[in-house]
């Protein structure tokens, strides 16, 4: 049902009518987001709340565009959208639509979403960028469920094909009209699904990835041997472990205590392989180190 309605939606609103997209969240995700929204020719305003990760973030963004030289990735647009950083939430009022990247705990989250329903109207359309956390429970807690969706993308989100889109009994036409134009604009196409914790990608991803983990403390193989079966054998481009690196171990590790208090513990629980490496500070990508070693400046 979800997918026809896709089919139906799929005509989406010229970003040029909608105004500027909103960033919340200048971590993995929020910078890649904001470095491809970018280089799509639309304006963005960026938050977080971390001092720090705001003043980071244009020199990531930079990284992020060096980056997607090198790999001659999509053809951008002629002239690239301009960067805006703000302290204040309320700065985001007047944007077309905000997508926000909060880390994956759905307290931080639910105390974010009452914010943004605080300080936007009722025509700022939201988009919740989440591993595994329920859309439903976020879009109810303002006076606006109509305007929220599930939009789970992938990183690097300029190179991404495919974004998982989810729609609630609430969410509006009009909604997904705007996330679909947003998404034309970036040349990434949309899978719209129910919503339950995880959806569908990463109530299976979590799975490989935890389960991986713990094949290397068994011993059975090396993360190398691993993600080259999944390569070599299933056609993966990069299998779960080197995935892992990229996504971040702690945020991993955050979507699998989200699964594992929706779905139960039996499936879900962080291997000791994962809690390990999050106690030891190895994050994978973003600190140089986790399952691989990365000598690339993140910052
Ligand atoms: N990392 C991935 O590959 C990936 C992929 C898809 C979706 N996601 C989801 O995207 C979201 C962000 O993930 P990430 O990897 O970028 O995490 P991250 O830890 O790298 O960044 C999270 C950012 O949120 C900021 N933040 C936390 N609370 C805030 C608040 N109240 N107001 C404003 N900013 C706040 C933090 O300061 C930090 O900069 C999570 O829900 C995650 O599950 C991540």
């Amino acid at each position: 049902m979800a997918e026809t309605a896709a089919v139906v939606q799929a005509q989406g609103t010229d970003p040029g009518d909608v105004g500027p997209v909103g960033v919340v969240g200048a971590g993995v995700m929020g910078v890649s987001l904001v470095h491809a929204l970018l280089a799509a020719g639309l304006d963005v305003v960026l938050h977080d709340r971390d001092p720090g990760a705001l003043d980071a973030a244009p020199g990531r963004v930079r990284s992020a565009r060096r980056v997607a030289r090198l790999s001659r990735g999509r053809a951008g647009a002629e002239q690239e959208g301009a960067l805006r950083v703000v302290g204040d939430l309320a700065e985001l009022a007047g944007c077309g639509l905000v997508v926000e990247n909060v880390t994956e705990d759905e307290q931080v989250k639910e105390q974010v979403h009452r914010d943004l329903d605080r300080v936007l109207d009722g025509r700022t359309v939201v988009a919740v960028n989440t591993s595994a956390v329920p859309i439903t429970p976020l879009a109810v807690l303002g006076a606006h469920p109509d305007r929220v969706l599930g939009a789970h993308f992938m990183n690097p989100v300029a190179t991404s094909q495919m974004v998982e889109v989810v729609r609630t009994a609430h969410t509006s036409d009009r909604a997904l009209g705007v996330l679909t134009g947003v998404l034309d604009r970036l040349g990434i196409a949309m899978t719209v699904v129910e919503d339950v914790p995880g959806f569908v990608i990463n109530r299976c991803l979590m799975m490989f990835v935890n389960e991986a983990a713990a094949l290397l403390d068994d011993g059975v193989a090396t993360p190398a041997q691993v993600d080259r079966l999944f390569r070599g054998c299933l056609g993966h481009r990069t299998g779960p472990l080197r995935t892992a690196d990229v996504i971040g171990i702690d945020t991993i590790v955050d979507t699998l205590h989200v699964l594992a208090a929706h779905h139960g513990p039996e499936r879900f629980t962080p291997s000791r392989r994962l809690v390990a490496m999050l106690e030891a500070g190895e994050l994978g990508r973003k600190s140089g180190k986790g399952f691989y070693h990365y000598e690339e400046d993140w910052t």
